[in-house]
């Protein structure tokens, strides 16, 4: 039906408010689409840049073309303290979360199933990744780890920030090689959660790559009004908590 979502063309008896908001919302997913879109080209030049071998005038010359798109990029940006307009704190839209938003250069990005308090993603590392020779960075491991246990503390209720993360590497963990990231929550009291998590290939479930412990804390609202101070309206109300 020719502009039957468009104001003045629209559906017989919609108003102008819900003309409004559905054009807001087909602009907001398509603006979402091309964010995650660059995230992917950013993170196939990542990947590209670390492993590329080609002769050094190439690499000069890409260097000024990454630069150009940079200066693009920049010219409109937000402040540190502003939330991306393609995020929803409260429905946990997080485009440019370095583990789980599409957007992000580094994020895998992981995408977490979510069962009770049980929590697992699935990714694959490359090169960008590595720390030792053909294997994750430990700090890598810790950065999807902590995510993972977060999500586990949020399933259960206890929607917090790590106060503490504890990390043992028993095995190197592989690049290029599915892997599986878990996470669940063991203990609540009170605002504290304790969740525990670890990595493992797909293949080999029940082999511990990494394993790890960390305690989430529910921020009380003067905690949570000084910490992320951008999260409230002019009003006062909180938009949420989210990482
Ligand atoms: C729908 C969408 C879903 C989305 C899912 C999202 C998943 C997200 C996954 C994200 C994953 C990534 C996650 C990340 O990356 S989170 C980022 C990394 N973490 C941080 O940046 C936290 C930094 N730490 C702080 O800001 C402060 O230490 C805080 C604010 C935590 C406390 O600083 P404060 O100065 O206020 O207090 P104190 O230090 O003097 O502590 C004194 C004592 O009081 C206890 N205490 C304090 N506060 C509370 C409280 N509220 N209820 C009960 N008890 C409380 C406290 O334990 C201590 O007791 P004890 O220990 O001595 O016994």
């Amino acid at each position: 039906m020719e502009g039957s979502r468009t104001p003045g063309g629209g559906l017989p008896g919609a108003s102008e408010a819900w003309v409004a908001a559905v054009t807001e919302t087909a602009e907001l997913a398509e603006r979402r689409d091309v964010v995650a879109e660059l995230g992917k080209q950013l993170r196939a030049l990542n990947e590209a840049a670390v492993r590329t071998e080609v002769p050094t005038d190439v690499l000069r010359r890409v260097a000024g073309e990454v630069a150009a798109a940079t200066g693009e990029l920049s010219r409109q940006q937000r402040e540190i303290s502003e939330t991306a307009s393609v995020d929803d704190l409260l429905g946990g839209v997080r485009m440019y979360n370095p583990v789980i938003g599409e957007g992000h250069p580094i994020a895998p990005p992981l995408r977490f199933e979510i069962d009770g308090t049980f929590v697992e993603g699935r990714c694959s590392l490359g090169l960008a990744h590595e720390g030792p020779p053909s294997s994750s960075h430990g700090g890598m491991s810790a950065l999807w780890l902590d995510q993972a246990l977060g999500h586990a503390a949020a399933a259960a209720d206890n929607r917090g920030v790590t106060t503490n993360l504890s990390v043992r590497y028993r095995k190197p963990v592989p690049l290029g090689v599915p892997l599986r990231i878990w996470a669940d929550t063991v203990e609540v009291d009170g605002n504290r959660t304790v969740t525990h998590g670890g990595i493992t290939t797909v293949a080999e479930p029940d082999v511990p790559l990494v394993q790890a412990e960390a305690r989430f804390l529910r921020l009380n609202g003067a905690q949570v009004r000084r910490m992320f101070p951008s999260m409230f309206s002019a009003s006062g109300a909180a938009a949420g908590e989210g990482e």
